[in-house]
């Protein structure tokens, strides 16, 4: 094995399917065989107007902006054969997976304070099989696309997720969705604790709050937790990869 200075590499085998993505604050020998793209929570709750986070009063107007590019980032994936795993956030109808009083998300939630302040949305918000909780109608899953139910921040939480991954030999987790400094954050912290090789793009994800949230976690997970890379650069690679 031969380590290019600058490059993690881990020792991948080379072949057709393995390609170096340029990222910060180095570049990653991967191969396409054990990556996955995991696309987090592009709900309405989320993306759209008159979802949740628009009525608790967040500014929604970039989440539009990532939406299109995260339909070019898993047109790429889906050609290269590269899973892409859909993470939606929510509850039961009833709200008994959001957690009584004794739990911290029944107090921080964001969903349930607004729903408690208008009791008229209750039942609507993050519910499973309404509206807010479903994924936005652009990126609607295809043949083949996994979708994964997650009831806290990470996707790690509580889900299926790591035995997802863990039986499709995945390694390295190619992360875009909203938001950046809340469920992104979340899910590449407990991934990097996990062992998984997390690389956001950066351009394909959104934050919630004043602009220095999508800055922090940037650097959170350029410094600390994993890499940092962009649509282009992933489909500048991963799109030379044909299906095996
Ligand atoms: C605040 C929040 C963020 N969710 C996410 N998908 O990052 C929430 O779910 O309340």
């Amino acid at each position: 094995m031969s380590v290019e200075p600058g490059i993690v590499d881990r020792g991948v085998a080379d072949g057709p399917r393995t390609v170096t993505l340029p990222a910060r604050p180095e570049g990653l020998r991967i191969s396409a065989d054990d990556t996955a793209v995991v696309v987090i929570d592009m709900q309405n709750a989320y993306a759209t107007e008159g979802g949740y986070v628009d009525l608790a009063g967040f500014d929604i107007a970039g989440a539009a902006g990532v939406i299109g590019k995260i339909g070019t980032v898993l047109d790429t994936a889906r050609a290269a054969g590269v899973p892409v795993i859909f993470l939606q956030n929510g509850w039961d109808a009833d709200y008994v997976e959001a957690g009584t009083p004794q739990s911290p998300n029944y107090h921080k939630s964001n969903a349930l304070k607004t729903m408690r302040a208008q009791p008229e949305l209750k039942g609507k918000l993050l519910a499973r099989g309404g509206w807010d909780y479903e994924l936005v109608d652009a990126l609607t899953p295809k043949p083949g696309d996994i979708r994964v139910h997650k009831t806290r921040y990470s996707a790690f939480f509580n889900s299926q997720l790591d035995s997802i991954l863990r039986s499709r030999g995945i390694r390295n987790i190619v992360f875009v969705g909203i938001a950046t400094n809340v469920c992104v954050e979340s899910t590449l912290r407990d991934g990097f604790h996990l062992e998984y090789f997390g690389i956001m793009l950066e351009d394909a994800t959104h934050h919630l709050g004043p602009p220095m949230m999508q800055e922090a976690t940037v650097y959170n997970v350029e410094k600390f937790f994993g890499w940092v890379s962009t649509v282009a650069d992933f489909c500048g690679t991963f799109g030379q990869i044909e299906k095996a």
